[in-house]
């Protein structure tokens, strides 16, 4: 497969809210199907609303291309099978058990047909929480879930679609260690399996590093840093970006070692 023709390209993006313009002119290179990338950047900055524009759920000017195809101006309903966006929290208030919540979003996969029985669907239902890791959560109630059972359940429904593009806002926030490392292995996992094109916010920039074939650093709404970890996480755009000082090291055979000592005040050099 060549998955330089599978790609994402976002050129000109800019959203807002009412009045207030957060996204300015935002351009990336083309994102690769089967590659990681990490969107970073202070708080605010505006990588929700990147995402939730990429995704079609809030407006925006500029163009998004998928395999070619301009996705502005494009149904929700198309842009959703197409491009599937997991929030920084599940909606409150959805009275479905974990299985029946995942069933409803095999339903709306690309991949589903109604010759799928729901015997087949709860199976497929199944497979997907087992390898999130929550298989035993089946019959739980969604309101009677912990806040990191919530995220890896979320997780689960997002995977279920089998989207193209799947954009991942702080998927691991909520996650003890040992989760944390199995949805990074899973994700990278899957976007190689199935040359999904993923997106994810991450505010850890060492796991960043880690896993993501490049990043996207944002600041205030522009794009400050682009390429892979070590080209866009260095002293100088943490110090630029996040007002801090920190040292980046590269041991060979290993991710980046970033190691914050100091906030930076107005008239340090950077
Ligand atoms: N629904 C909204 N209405 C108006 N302004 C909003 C809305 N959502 C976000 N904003 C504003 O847009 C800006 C960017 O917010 P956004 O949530 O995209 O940032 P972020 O980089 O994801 O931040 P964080 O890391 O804190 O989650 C902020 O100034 C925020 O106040």
């Amino acid at each position: 497969m060549n998955t330089r023709q599978t790609g994402l390209e976002v050129s000109r993006l800019s959203s807002g809210y009412r009045r207030r313009r957060i996204l300015e002119d935002i351009t990336l290179p083309e994102l690769y199907a089967g590659e990681v990338h990490s969107l970073v950047g202070p708080n605010a900055a505006g990588k929700s609303t990147l995402m939730r524009a990429l995704a079609g759920l809030q407006p925006a000017s500029g163009s998004i291309r998928l395999q070619g195809r301009e996705l502005m101006g494009r149904s929700l309903s198309e842009r959703t099978r197409l491009v599937t966006y997991m929030p920084q929290s599940l909606p409150q208030g959805v009275a479905l058990s974990v299985l029946e919540s995942v069933v409803s979003a095999l339903r709306a996969s690309p991949l589903h047909t109604t010759a799928n029985t729901r015997s087949t669907l709860e199976e497929r239902a199944f497979e997907v929480l087992a390898r999130v890791g929550v298989a035993e959560l089946a019959l739980e109630s969604l309101h009677h879930l912990s806040g990191g059972q919530r995220q890896l359940v979320s997780l689960a429904q997002v995977l279920a679609r089998e989207p193209r593009v799947l954009l991942l806002d702080e998927p691991i926030s909520a996650l003890d260690l040992q989760h944390q490392l199995r949805v990074m292995q899973l994700v990278h996992r899957l976007a190689r399996e199935r040359h999904m094109i993923v997106l994810m916010v991450l505010h850890d920039l060492g796991v960043a590093a880690r896993w993501s074939d490049g990043i996207v650093m944002l600041s205030h709404g522009r794009v400050a840093a682009i390429g892979t970890p070590a080209e866009a996480i260095t002293p100088v755009t943490l110090a630029q970006v996040y007002g801090v000082r920190a040292r980046v090291e590269h041991p060979p055979h290993d991710s980046l070692q970033i190691r914050v000592d100091d906030v930076l005040t107005p008239g340090d050099p950077c």
